[in-house]
Formats: C-alpha cells, sequence, structure tokens
C-alpha cells in the first residue's frame, strides 16, 4: 500500500554541514499493516514520517500510496504528532472537526462525527473544553480523534505517547488497539520504547543513524486482538524474546557507531 524507493534526505545545517537524515531507505507497507518504527535518536524517523505525509521534500528516490506518488499532504493520511499540535483556542468538538470543516462538511455532520470519535477516544462530556483545561493524556486523545475524523487511510504517528506519563501511556496504547482492532487501518508509528514497538506492531523497522537506514525489519507474530489482555501478551515468551532480541539489536547498533563517533 505505502511503497517507498530509495529515499534519501539530506539536511543541510546552520554552519553549513550536510546531514544524511535517511539513505536509500526502501520499505513496503502493507494494506492494513500496524507497523513500529524504533531507532536511536536522530536516525531519520520523524524525517521518513514527514516524507509519507507530504510535509517536506526530499532529494531522491519515491513513495506511492497505492501507486500515486506522495506529492503533498492529502486527506488520505492522517497525522498524530508528541506535541498535540492542537488549535489551543478551539474547543475539543471544533478541534475534531477542523478537518473535516477544511473539508466543506456542513456543520451538522461534521459535529456528529466529531461526537462520535470523540466518544470512541472516551472524552465524552468534554466537547466544550478548551486544549488547556485538558491533561495531556486527554490532548492526546484529542489529536488522535482529529487525526482519524477525515477517515484518513493511512495514520502517521509520531511518538505520539512520548509526552504522557507512564500510566497514560498505558491506556493510550490499549485503547489504539482498540480503535485499530475496530477500525483497522495503515498505521506507521514512530517510537523510541521497545515495549511499545513489539506491543503495538505487526512488524518492527529498526532504523540506524548517519545516516538513517533501515538496519532490520523485525516481524512480531503475537496473536491478535491484543487490546484484550495485554498484561499476559507482555508475559509471553514470545514478547520477551522480541523485545531482548531489539534490544541487542539497538546495542549492537550503538556499538557499532562508537568507533566511528570517536574518529570523528
Ligand atoms: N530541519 C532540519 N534542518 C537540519 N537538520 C535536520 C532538520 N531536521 C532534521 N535534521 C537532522 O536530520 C537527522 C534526522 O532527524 P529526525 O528528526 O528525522 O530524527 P529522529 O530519528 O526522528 O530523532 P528523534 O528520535 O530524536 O526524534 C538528525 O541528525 C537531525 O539533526
Amino acid at each position: 500500500m505505502i511503497e517507498i524507493r530509495g529515499l534519501s534526505k539530506t539536511f543541510v545545517g546552520q554552519d553549513g554541514d550536510t546531514v544524511h537524515a535517511l539513505r536509500d531507505v526502501d520499505l513496503d507497507v502493507a494494506e492494513n499493516e500496524f507497523l513500529t518504527v524504533l531507532g536511536p535518536s536522530g536516525c531519520g524517523k520523524t524525517t521518513l514520517l514527514k516524507a509519507i505525509a507530504g510535509l517536506i521534500p526530499w532529494n531522491d528516490g519515491d513513495i506511492l500510496i497505492d501507486g500515486t506518488p506522495v506529492r503533498g499532504p492529502g486527506p488520505d493520511r492522517g497525522m498524530v504528532f508528541q506535541n498535540f499540535a492542537l488549535l489551543p483556542w478551539a474547543t475539543v468538538l471544533d478541534n475534531v472537526a477542523f478537518g473535516l470543516k477544511m473539508r466543506g462538511v456542513g456543520r451538522s455532520e461534521r459535529e456528529e462525527r466529531a461526537r462520535s470519535l470523540i466518544a470512541l477516544v472516551g472524552l465524552s462530556g468534554f466537547e466544550t473544553k478548551r486544549p488547556g483545561e485538558l491533561s495531556g493524556g486527554m490532548q492526546q486523545r484529542v489529536g488522535i480523534a482529529r487525526a482519524l475524523a477525515v477517515q484518513p487511510r493511512v495514520l502517521l504517528m509520531d511518538e505520539p505517547f512520548g509526552a504522557v506519563d507512564e500510566q497514560t501511556r498505558r491506556l493510550l496504547q490499549e485503547e489504539l488497539l482498540t480503535i485499530w482492532e475496530k477500525r483497522r487501518m495503515t498505521v506507521v508509528f514512530i517510537t523510541h520504547s521497545m515495549e511499545e514497538a513489539v506491543l503495538l506492531g505487526d512488524r518492527v523497522v529498526l532504523m540506524s543513524a548517519r545516516p538513517g537506514r533501515i538496519a532490520e525489519i523485525v516481524p512480531v507474530p503475537l496473536r491478535r486482538p491484543r487490546s484484550s489482555d495485554v498484561g499476559a501478551l507482555e508475559r509471553s515468551g514470545q514478547y520477551v524474546e522480541i523485545t531482548a532480541y531489539l534490544w541487542d539489536r539497538l546495542r549492537e547498533m550503538h556499538e557499532e557507531q562508537r568507533p566511528a563517533e570517536v574518529a570523528g
């Protein structure tokens, strides 16, 4: 469904140095797959996601969605950011309905759709609140509802639970699994957490830094649905084994990086 071929992206820093954020990345994401992306800080995860979203240009390569080249943002792709990126002056209802308004959906229909999504993410009763009156976890629920409102085929999530406390993160992970189990869509989910990558993903993409490349793709054959008993899943041998494997690989990648760092 998403095909990435030979994707390369360089940035020129303020000091004039060139940073190879991505080099020659090839990746296929299947329809309705939940793909998680894990890698050290600065390996190009956000750059990859923004390129798929059509938010930044790249130097080389192609990104195709159902065979159509990505040339910019589109309603087929919804994005959820770590820092929520909500409209601070607008109510929860208006934030969730915003994308529908932009697409010319009439008031009563967009409010009805927004209310049902607000219920889906567990925020009924908070429709008239503004983001500043909500906790971080609640704000991120609004961010998810807003992204889902336009019924995107692809949901792009950039460390969406990175800014909330551990308990809230656990709840949001379970909720996201429940939502995805109900209405399947293709998800690309960036995280720093090995546990999160395994809990949510069908496959984990491991990226290495400088330049950002795909080091390995690790399948996660844990049974689904997973939302009903996350605790048992996390205690299963398979879960423990995959998480340990990812940690070994990340540590190896870190070791490989070190001599280059020392040599400058
Ligand atoms: N606008 C920019 N200008 C210059 N360099 C940039 C820019 N955006 C990203 N970079 C560089 O590109 C590389 C990849 O950045 P990116 O944000 O994609 O990494 P990341 O894996 O998402 O990092 P993190 O996990 O810390 O969020 C980094 O070295 C970063 O410094």
